[in-house]
C-alpha cells in the first residue's frame, strides 16, 4: 500500500501542474509541474488570489471556469494562453514564450475553510497548439501563390454573406484570370507561366487594403474580396490593380501576346440567396471581359 508520505511525493511528482483553487479564486495548494522547461513554479502562489495576480479580463475568465465547474459537477476542458508576465509572483526561470494549455477542471467534493474548491490541472499544450495552427494555415493557402485558397475564400464569404444579410454590409468581389497565359507555357515552359501568377499573387499583396483578402480561385484565376466596400470604390480599386498588372506583367510577352487580366467585378445584393449567386455574377462579368477582347474590367 502507498502511505501517506508517498502519496505526497506523487502528488508533487505530478508531471502537470495541479492547483486546488477556491470559488473565490483562491490558490489553497499547488502540485506537481516541476520540470522548468514547461512549467514556471506555482509553489509560491498559495493562500493568493488570482484576482490579486492576474490582470482583470483574464483573472475573471478563470474565476467563470472555476464557477462553470462548481455548478456543472462535471469534468470540464479549457485551452487558453498564459505567460509568466501575466502572472503576478511567477518566477522568471521557466519557458520565456507565452504558454498554451489545456485546462481540465473538476470540483472536489469537500470544502476548504468552508469554500468549493475545483481540482485545476493545467496541460502544458503549446506544441500541439503551434501545430494546430501551421495546419490551419496550410489548409488555407495555396502552395504557389502563398495567397489563401478556395477553400478559405468560401470560408470568408460565407461570413461576410452574413454580415450583409445581418447588417446590411456590401462584400464586392473581384474575379480576375490571366489572359494568354497558355502561350507563355506553351513557347516558354510551365516555370515561366509560374512566374506570371508569382507576379500577379505580389500585385494583389501591393494592392490590399488591410480587410481585403486575395485569394487564388484555381489556375490562373484569382478572387479578391473587398469588405464594407461599395461597387464604386471597388471599381477604383480593380481600377488600381489592373493597371499594376498591365506595367508588371509586360514582361510576359510571346510574339505579339502579352500577358494581361480580364476582370469582372460585383458586390453581395439584396436578390442573393448565398454568396454563390454573387461569385456567379462575378464569373458571368469575367466571361464577358473575355469575349469582349481580354485586359479589360466588366461591373455586373
Ligand atoms: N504555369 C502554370 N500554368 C497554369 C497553372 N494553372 C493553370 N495554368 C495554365 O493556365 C491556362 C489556363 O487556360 P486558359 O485560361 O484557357 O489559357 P489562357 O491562355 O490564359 O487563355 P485566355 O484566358 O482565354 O486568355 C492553361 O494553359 C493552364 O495550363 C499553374 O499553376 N502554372
Amino acid at each position: 500500500m502507498i502511505n501517506i508520505e508517498q502519496m505526497a511525493i506523487i502528488l508533487d511528482t505530478l508531471p502537470d501542474p495541479a492547483f486546488i483553487l477556491s470559488r473565490s479564486g483562491k490558490y489553497v495548494a499547488v502540485f506537481g509541474g516541476r520540470d522548468k522547461r514547461y512549467y514556471h513554479d506555482g509553489s509560491g502562489l498559495v493562500g493568493l488570489y488570482i484576482s490579486d495576480l492576474i490582470k482583470p479580463a483574464k483573472a475573471n475568465w478563470f474565476l467563470e471556469q472555476i464557477a462553470r465547474a462548481l455548478e456543472s459537477r462535471k469534468l470540464l476542458i479549457e485551452e487558453y494562453e498564459l505567460s509568466n508576465s501575466d502572472v503576478q509572483g511567477l518566477p522568471d526561470d521557466g519557458p520565456a514564450k507565452p504558454i498554451w494549455f489545456e485546462g481540465r477542471i473538476q470540483a472536489l467534493s469537500f470544502p476548504v475553510e468552508g469554500e468549493e474548491v475545483v481540482l485545476w490541472v493545467a496541460s502544458n499544450i503549446s506544441e500541439r497548439h503551434e501545430l494546430e495552427i501551421r495546419l490551419r494555415e496550410l489548409g488555407e493557402t495555396d502552395q504557389l501563390t502563398g495567397l489563401f485558397n478556395r477553400r478559405k475564400l468560401q470560408h470568408d464569404l460565407t461570413l461576410h454573406y452574413k454580415s450583409y444579410v445581418r447588417a446590411a454590409v456590401p462584400t464586392s468581389i473581384l474575379m480576375f484570370d490571366l489572359d494568354n497565359l497558355k502561350r507563355v507555357n506553351d513557347s516558354k515552359g510551365h516555370h515561366e507561366g509560374d512566374e506570371a501568377i508569382r507576379v500577379v499573387a505580389h500585385i494583389c499583396r501591393q494592392a490590399l487594403r488591410e480587410n481585403d483578402g486575395a485569394y487564388r480561385f484555381g489556375g490562373d484565376e484569382f478572387v479578391i474580396t473587398f469588405p464594407d466596400t461599395g461597387l464604386e470604390q471597388a471599381m477604383q480599386l480593380a481600377r488600381q490593380i489592373h493597371e499594376l498588372s498591365r506595367k508588371q506583367l509586360s514582361r510576359f510577352l510571346v510574339d505579339d501576346a502579352v500577358v494581361t487580366v480580364s476582370m469582372g467585378i460585383t458586390t453581395i445584393m439584396q436578390e442573393d440567396r448565398s454568396y454563390e449567386d454573387a461569385i456567379r455574377r462575378a464569373d458571368l462579368a469575367l466571361y464577358q471581359a473575355k469575349n469582349g477582347g481580354k485586359n479589360r474590367i466588366i461591373p455586373a
